[in-house]
């Protein structure tokens, strides 16, 4: 997968090179890409955003500047198919690992990272693909969603992440909301592992952890379980 990152601060870049996404990168799994925005602004002070039109506060970013930027980089590889444009945004569709999963398919993403205000429209009808938001809150810009979603998806390449088996059991995989996770010692501070992960049960383990599962999503997350259709074994654990 090829991913291009279009910033006025490309420095936000840096941590896509540590660990996971830094393997997959040195893999040859992930190529990302950062670009320098006001490398295509054309005045001498390099300026990127103007005011909005229609008055208000703050400033918006400016149309040219941007399309230069995607132009160069959908035509920098020749005549291959044109890249998956997102623009992290919270008036976008809400970032899910299902989408992320639809992402991770995708063999080329840009990602634009909006400052200020956002950009301009005109941008967004002309070249986005996806707008998308990770929660409901502001950010300055959108640099930080991109790493969010980044990382979503970079995990879900496949062989990125080791034990594959660690991918489908993730939380949201099925749905539910994973159940708590213990390791050794068996005691601590006068606290126990549940006994039925000692048993060697595998039957029983695989129960419980479901069941904890979907305790935990009924307590935390009823939309999440509001979506599924439970069995009526599962409904009596939600029930008690
Ligand atoms: N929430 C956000 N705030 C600013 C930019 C992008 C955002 N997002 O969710 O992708």
């Amino acid at each position: 997968m090829r991913v291009d990152v279009v910033t006025i601060f490309p420095a936000y870049l840096e941590p896509l090179r540590l660990s996971l996404l830094g393997k997959a990168r040195d893999r040859g799994m992930l190529e990302i890409n950062g670009h320098d925005l006001r490398d295509w602004a054309t005045d001498r002070h390099r300026t990127v955003d103007d005011t909005p039109y229609g008055g208000g506060p703050g400033m918006v970013m400016r149309p040219d500047p941007w399309d230069a930027a995607l132009r160069a980089i959908a035509d920098s590889d020749g005549p291959a198919p044109r890249p998956r444009v997102i623009v992290p945004t919270p008036t976008g569709r809400p970032f899910t690992q299902a989408y992320a999963a639809e992402l991770a398919a995708a063999p080329w993403l840009v990602f634009c990272c909006g400052r200020y205000e956002g950009i301009d429209a005109r941008v967004i009808d002309a070249w986005a693909d996806d707008e998308i938001s990770i929660g409901d809150y502001v950010l300055s810009g959108g640099e930080v969603a991109t790493l969010v979603m980044l990382e979503a998806i970079a995990r879900l390449l496949p062989g990125a992440v080791g034990n594959a088996e660690s991918i489908t059991d993730d939380s949201f995989a099925h749905g539910l909301l994973e159940g708590p996770v213990y390791t050794r010692p068996p005691d601590w501070a006068g606290r126990r592992v549940p006994e039925v992960l000692l048993s060697g049960d595998h039957g029983a383990i695989a129960r419980w952890r479901r069941d904890e599962a979907l305790r935990r999503t009924a307590r935390r997350r009823p939309d999440l379980l509001a979506a599924m259709d439970l069995d009526r074994r599962d409904e009596t654990v939600v029930a008690a």
